[in-house]
């Protein structure tokens, strides 16, 4: 297919207005700030780049359009958005704006691509290409601390946990869905016993120890669905989406246990706690909120403490 520079060269002299305006055109192209090609939509020969194209990817010589913007390309790019050029008729589609990461030099770039018409009649791609690697990244370090923000809002400081605010969250979202589909669901709230001490014992540091602790054995036990926060001071819960009171009740010891059993050492003096449980349970839950919930399994845990701690109390909560 015809290439602008063959157009300058081989045009008569009477037509030296018409190559003076191609070159004028061209110098235009030349001088723009981003990357412009065009190439046959069929065999993806490259008609015309403009110098930015030349500085950033060198010369083309004969190379296709995959073989010179890309690398690693057996063939035309997957990602190649000849397709949304062309509509059903094989007519241009308008202009389709996307954004790409290189694969030679890692740049992004925002891309506008269009079917024109090209010199002998046929239908050709022309993508003009403006490198947005500095917006991008600014983006991606947004969205980074986006995330952050919002990882940290949820998440309790000490112990990696969610906090009080997630726990209400999803608890309600997780109760609805009980509500929808007739679900059993349970919740265990847990306080360490005698916690007081080890803090006036041992000091804040040693207490804020023993709760990462605590946190972790508790974290490995439950199950991915569980919802395990951190609701206190020394004051955890832990909602149980489709668990009846019986499997309650063996998550709640199994947790009691590991933490009666644990020994934190610090300067090799050993360290222990127990902690007393409350379960709330509910088969239909009704219009039960996660607070009456909640509040039940407080009395449970309330009784625990009254019975002696380290121990495990539940009532099932009539639909
Ligand atoms: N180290 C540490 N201590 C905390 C934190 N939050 C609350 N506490 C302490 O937890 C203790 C709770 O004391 P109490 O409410 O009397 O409860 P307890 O000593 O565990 O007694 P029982 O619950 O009746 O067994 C207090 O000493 C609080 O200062 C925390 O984030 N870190």
């Amino acid at each position: 297919m015809t290439k602008i520079p063959d157009i300058i060269a081989s045009s008569a002299q009477n037509a030296a207005e018409n190559t003076a305006q191609v070159a004028a055109v061209v110098t235009v192209l030349n001088s723009l700030d981003a990357m412009i090609y065009v190439a046959d939509m069929k065999t993806y020969e490259l008609l015309f780049i403009n110098d930015y194209a030349r500085k950033k990817w060198g010369e083309p010589g004969n190379k296709r359009c995959w073989e010179y913007l890309q690398t690693n390309q057996s063939g035309p790019c997957a990602f190649c958005t000849n397709d949304k050029l062309l509509d059903e008729n094989q007519q241009a589609n308008g202009v389709y704006v996307w954004e790409f990461q290189n694969t030679q030099n890692g740049h992004w770039y925002q891309c506008r691509d269009e079917a024109i018409r090209w010199i002998n009649g046929d239908l050709v791609r022309i993508e003009i290409a403006t490198d947005i690697t500095d917006r991008k990244s600014m983006e991606q370090e947004l969205e980074a601390a986006r995330r952050e923000a919002e990882y940290l809002a949820g998440t309790d400081p000490l112990t990696d946990l969610n906090n009080r605010r997630v726990f209400f969250n999803l608890g309600e979202q997780v109760l609805k869905e009980a509500l929808r589909f007739n679900c059993p669901t349970s919740i265990i709230m847990f306080d360490l016993d005698h916690f007081k001490l080890i803090n006036d014992t041992w000091g804040h540091n040693v207490g804020d120890a023993v709760l990462k602790r605590v946190a972790d054995i508790a974290a490995a036990t439950v199950r991915t669905a569980d919802i395990l926060a951190r609701i206190g001071g020394e004051e955890f819960a832990i909602l149980l989406p489709q668990t009846d009171l019986p499997q309650a009740r063996t998550l709640a010891e199994r947790i009691r246990k590991a933490i009666a059993a644990d020994v934190l050492l610090i300067n090799n003096a050993p360290i222990g706690v127990e902690a007393s449980f409350g379960i709330s349970s509910c088969e239909e839950c009704g219009e039960l909120t996660l607070t009456d919930l909640l509040n039940i399994a407080d009395q449970q845990l309330y009784l625990s403490k009254k019975h002696g701690r380290n121990r495990t109390s539940a009532h099932q909560v009539n639909p």
